[in-house]
């Protein structure tokens, strides 16, 4: 798996992570979303350098204009809930991409820190032969992000797979190193060491889709 870090090169995204990290911003839930958003756009654009390019030529008032356009044909997959504002952020800037959704959770079994990751609803175009962008804020464990890639196998092999994620926990990049190919792309705002001993990452940022969309009951 290729790992671009972008946290490693001083730019502006900074600034959009330490907001979605500080206890005194990041409980404004509007500039959560929104800095995730903007995040998202960064990574996108980020991601679109590794894209394939064909020269088209444009026609403007004046003459015509050669531009290298990208020629891929990208389905954005995102994991519900706390990926929607990822997803929106990539969508800002792929906005002719095909969508797929999946719900992937924590259940908490009663009285414990063990979770299983349960998928249940699963919307997803033909992806033969389409560049595959997986996102998710959230890199934890790394589980969210196999079994959603799993329950996507019925719908085509993808000639290429972005991964797209605003925080992970090395331990869980390394996890989800060992079930994507070489060739897969990573591309992540930041890394963080560790992860708690209830999977949240440290210092991470705590739980993405309750500061995006508010405490949701275990059930
Ligand atoms: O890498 P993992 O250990 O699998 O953890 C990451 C997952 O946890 C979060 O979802 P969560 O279960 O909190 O659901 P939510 O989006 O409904 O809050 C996050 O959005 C990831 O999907
Ligand atoms: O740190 C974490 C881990 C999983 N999900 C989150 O929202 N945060
Ligand atoms: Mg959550």
């Amino acid at each position: 798996m290729k790992i671009h870090n972008l946290s490693l090169q001083n730019s502006i995204l900074n600034t959009f992570i330490s907001e979605i990290r500080n206890t005194d911003v990041q409980n404004d839930r509007l500039r959560f979303r929104r800095n995730i958003e903007r995040i998202g756009e960064i990574l996108g654009y980020e991601m679109s350098k590794s894209l394939n390019y064909k020269q088209k030529a444009i026609e403007t008032p004046l003459g015509t204009s050669p531009i290298p356009l990208p020629k891929n044909d990208v389905v954005l997959c995102s994991i519900l809930r706390a990926g929607i504002p990822l997803h929106n952020g990539l969508l800002n800037y792929f906005d002719k991409a095909e969508n797929a959704f999946i719900s992937a959770y924590r259940h908490h079994k009663t009285h414990s820190d063990d979770f299983e990751i349960i998928v249940e609803y699963l919307a997803c175009p033909n992806l033969e032969g389409k560049t595959l962008v997986l996102a998710d804020p959230m890199l934890a464990t790394g589980q969210s992000l196999v079994a959603t890639f799993r329950a996507l196998r019925p719908f085509g092999k993808p000639k290429a797979i972005h991964l797209v994620s605003v925080i992970g926990a090395q331990p869980g990049i390394d996890f989800v190193e060992k079930h994507f190919d070489e060739n897969v792309h990573l591309w992540i705002a930041t890394v963080d060491e560790k992860l708690n001993d209830k999977g949240y990452i440290v210092p991470g940022l705590g739980d993405a889709g309750d500061l995006a969309f508010g405490e949701k009951l275990q059930h």
